[in-house]
């Protein structure tokens, strides 16, 4: 499985400002943001490019256009949708897939209740975003959904994933690529990644917070 921690300097600042306790909704959320628009210029690193031939100010010239790659964002319910804008911010004309799981806080297990895809999925890239992966039981069921769906070309971006979910899903879908700004140290005994970012969820959304560790 290709795996890529993003080691960029802007990247490692920004995650590091997340990572604070007591950080507020407006500043969590806007981080989020703008890590995952970096995300996304990594992750689309190997786009393939056509040359177009156009008029400009001075006369004829030869520029580099996207080659009908045809992207969906798959922004996973509900802190995924804390990535979505900086994404769109890279890719506006992307078409958006949402997809709603939750983890069982008990089992730990993830209950899919929502799917929304858009059309012809097996022509197109798959980029999930969501901030977490920590047993992968989430993103396993949401790459079970996708190829489902026809879906051939599947990227993962997190802003924080643990050793142990990696794992899982090497062995589930080695055939996606992820990209993360962390991969962290591993999971508590609550299935919350340490050091992490606690709950990513309640922080986009200014919900309750439990103490997790
Ligand atoms: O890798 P896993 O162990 O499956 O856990 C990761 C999932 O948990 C969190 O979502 P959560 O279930 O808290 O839902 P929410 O986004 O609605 O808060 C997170 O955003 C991931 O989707
Ligand atoms: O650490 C974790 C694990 C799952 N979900 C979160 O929001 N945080
Ligand atoms: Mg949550």
């Amino acid at each position: 499985m290709k795996l890529v921690e993003v080691r960029h300097p802007l990247i490692r600042h920004k995650l590091g400002l997340m990572r604070r306790a007591g950080i507020s909704t407006k500043e969590f959320r806007e981080l989020a943001g703008e890590v995952a628009a970096l995300l996304t210029y990594e992750a689309t690193k190997d786009l393939q490019t056509v040359e177009e031939h156009i008029e400009g100010w001075a006369g004829p010239l030869v520029v580099q256009r996207i080659k009908g790659a045809k992207i969906t964002i798959v922004p996973i319910l509900r802190a995924g949708l804390g990535m979505l804008p900086g994404v769109l911010d890279m890719i506006p004309a992307a078409k958006v897939s949402v997809v709603g799981l939750q983890r069982d806080e008990q089992t730990l297990k993830p209950i899919a209740y929502y799917e929304k895809l858009t059309g012809r999925m097996d022509e197109r890239i798959a980029l999930i975003v969501d901030p977490m992966l920590a047993t992968a039981g989430t993103l396993v069921a949401t790459v079970d959904m996708l190829k489902a769906a026809g879906c051939k070309h599947i990227k993962g971006l997190f802003l924080v994933a643990a050793p142990e979910g990696l794992r899982r899903i090497e062995a589930a879908h080695p055939d996606i690529e992820i990209y993360t700004a962390a991969i962290d140290e591993r999971l508590n005994e609550h299935g919350y990644i340490l050091p992490g970012l606690g709950d990513a969820g309640d922080k986009i959304f200014g919900t309750k917070q439990f103490p997790v560790s």
